[in-house]
C-alpha cells in the first residue's frame, strides 16, 4: 500500500483501496496536488511520484524531483475549456457592464419598474468585440481554443508562442510587442518559467493601447504588479484582470481580481482528478508514463509476471552496462520500450524472475543502482501474477 500525502483536497474513495492510503507521513510514496505548492522537504527518496491536477507546474520543484527520481505529472487539457470559458465571460463583461446594470436594477422600487430601468439605460452602454482584435500570448491549449472561439465571435486573432503552431484563425507574429501593439485585450496563457516571470513588465505594458485590458490567466507572476497598477492608474491601459490576487492589486478601480478561477468547473474538476488517478495508478501499477512534465513517456503492455523500471541520467554506454549486468544475474529482458528527454531516459522492461531472484532482489537492485547515471530501479509484480507487492 502506498502512503500519500494529500495536499488540497482530494477523495481517495473512487481509488483502488489496496493501492492507496491517505497519510501525514514525512516521507510519502505519493502526493497529490492541486494548486498549493508542494514543499520541498517531501521530496525524499521514498517519493515516487507527484500528481498535479491541473496543468501548471510552478509549484513543484522539478529540478530536485528529477534528480531523486519523482516523476511529476499533470493533466493536459483537462481544464481548457473552463478556462476559455471564463476568459470569454471576462471579455463580455469588459465591454458590456452587466452585473453592474442588475445590481442597479435590483436597487430600483418604481413601480412600474421597467420604465425607471430603461431610464437608467445610458449608465450601460456598453460595446461590441465582434471587430475588435484579440491578442493571444501562448498558443497552448487553451490559447488554441480561445482562439477559435473568439474567431467565430467576429474577433480578429493575433498570436504569439515561442515555437509557431501550425493554426488557421490565427495571425501569428515574431514576438510579443507585436501582440501589445495590435491588440485592444491582450490574454495571457503562457506557464511560469524563470524566462516567462515579470514577462509583461514597464517597457511592454508602455506599447499597449491605452484603450486596451490585459488579462492574465496564466500566473501572476507574468506581470509586474507595481507596472500594470501604475499604467491603469496613469490611463495608458484600461484595466487590468487577473485570475491571481495579489494585494498590491486590491481596491485598484480598472482592476479586477479572481479568486483562481480558471478551472474550477465541476466538469474541469472531475476529468482533472480523474485524470491525476489515472496517472498515479498507471505509475505504481505498471510504470507507465503518458503526461509527465520530467519523465520521459513510455508505455508498454505489462505480459510478464515481472517488470523493471529504470530512470537514469542519460549517457553514452549506459543500457551497454545494465545489459551485461541483467546477462551475468540471468535476468532475461523479455520486451522492453525506452525513452529519452532532456538529459534524461526511463525504460520499461518485462522480465520473468526466478524465486532465488526475487529473494536476493535487493542485491541486484543495488548493482543496478551503482550503474553510473542510475537514478531510480523499481521491481513491480504484475497483479495478476502471484508476488509481493512492488518495490
Ligand atoms: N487560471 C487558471 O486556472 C489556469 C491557468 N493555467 C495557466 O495557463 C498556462 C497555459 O495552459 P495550457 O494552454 O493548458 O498549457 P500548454 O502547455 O498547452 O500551453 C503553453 C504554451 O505556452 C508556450 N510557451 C511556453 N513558454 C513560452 C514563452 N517563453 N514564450 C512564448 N510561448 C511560450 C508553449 O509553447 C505552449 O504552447 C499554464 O501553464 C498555467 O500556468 C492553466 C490552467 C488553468
Ligand atoms: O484550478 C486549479 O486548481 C488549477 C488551475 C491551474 O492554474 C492550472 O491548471 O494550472
Amino acid at each position: 500500500m502506498y502512503q500519500v500525502k494529500i495536499i488540497d483536497n482530494f477523495d481517495l474513495s473512487t481509488v483502488d483501496d489496496h493501492l492507496l492510503t491517505a497519510s501525514e507521513t514525512a516521507s510519502p510514496d505519493v502526493i497529490l496536488v492541486r494548486s498549493s505548492q508542494v514543499p520541498d522537504r517531501l521530496i525524499t527518496p521514498r517519493l515516487l511520484l507527484i500528481a498535479r491536477s491541473g496543468i501548471g507546474t510552478n509549484t513543484i520543484n522539478l529540478a530536485a524531483s528529477t534528480t531523486n527520481g519523482t516523476a511529476v505529472f499533470n493533466t493536459p487539457g483537462a481544464n481548457a475549456n473552463a478556462v476559455k470559458e471564463l476568459i470569454i465571460q471576462c471579455l463580455f463583461q469588459a465591454v458590456r457592464p452587466l452585473s453592474q446594470a442588475i445590481r442597479e436594477t435590483a436597487k430600483l422600487t418604481a413601480d412600474p419598474l421597467q420604465p425607471a430601468a430603461e431610464q437608467q439605460r445610458q449608465a450601460f452602454i456598453g460595446s461590441e468585440l465582434y471587430g475588435k482584435t484579440i491578442g493571444i500570448i501562448g498558443l497552448g491549449t487553451i490559447g488554441q481554443r480561445l482562439a477559435d472561439t473568439c474567431y467565430h465571435l467576429g474577433l480578429q486573432v493575433v498570436g504569439y508562442n515561442r515555437s509557431p503552431k501550425n493554426l488557421q484563425h490565427v495571425r501569428q507574429v515574431a514576438n510579443i510587442a507585436e501582440v501589445l501593439t495590435q491588440a485592444d485585450f491582450v490574454v495571457l496563457l503562457l506557464p511560469l518559467t524563470t524566462e516567462t516571470s515579470r514577462i509583461i513588465d514597464g517597457p511592454k505594458l508602455a506599447l499597449m493601447r491605452p484603450s486596451a485590458t490585459l488579462l492574465n490567466f496564466g500566473r501572476g507572476e507574468l506581470v509586474d504588479n507595481s507596472a500594470v497598477v501604475q499604467a491603469v492608474q496613469d490611463r495608458r491601459l484600461k484595466a487590468y484582470i487577473t485570475d491571481f490576487p495579489h494585494r498590491d492589486l486590491q481596491n485598484i478601480p480598472h482592476i479586477w481580481q479572481l479568486p483562481h478561477l480558471g478551472g474550477n468547473t465541476r466538469e474541469a474538476l472531475s476529468h482533472s482528478t480523474n485524470l491525476t488517478f489515472q496517472n498515479t495508478q498507471d505509475f505504481l501499477t505498471a510504470g507507465t508514463v503518458r503526461a509527465s512534465v520530467n519523465f520521459p513517456t513510455a508505455d508498454l503492455p505489462f505480459a510478464s509476471p515481472d517488470r523493471l523500471t529504470l530512470f537514469f541520467k542519460d549517457r553514452p554506454g549506459f543500457w551497454a552496462e545494465v545489459d551485461s549486468l541483467l546477462t551475468q544475474n540471468h535476468i532475461p529482458v523479455e520486451e522492453m520500450v525506452v525513452n529519452t528527454r532532456d538529459s534524461v531516459g526511463y525504460i520499461l522492461m518485462n522480465t520473468t524472475l526466478s524465486l532465488a531472484q526475487r529473494q536476493h532482489w535487493t542485491t541486484l537492485r543495488q548493482a543496478l543502482m551503482a550503474v553510473s547515471g542510475m537514478i531510480r530501479v523499481r521491481l513491480l509484480a504484475n497483479a495478476s501474477a502471484p508476488f509481493s507487492p512492488s518495490i
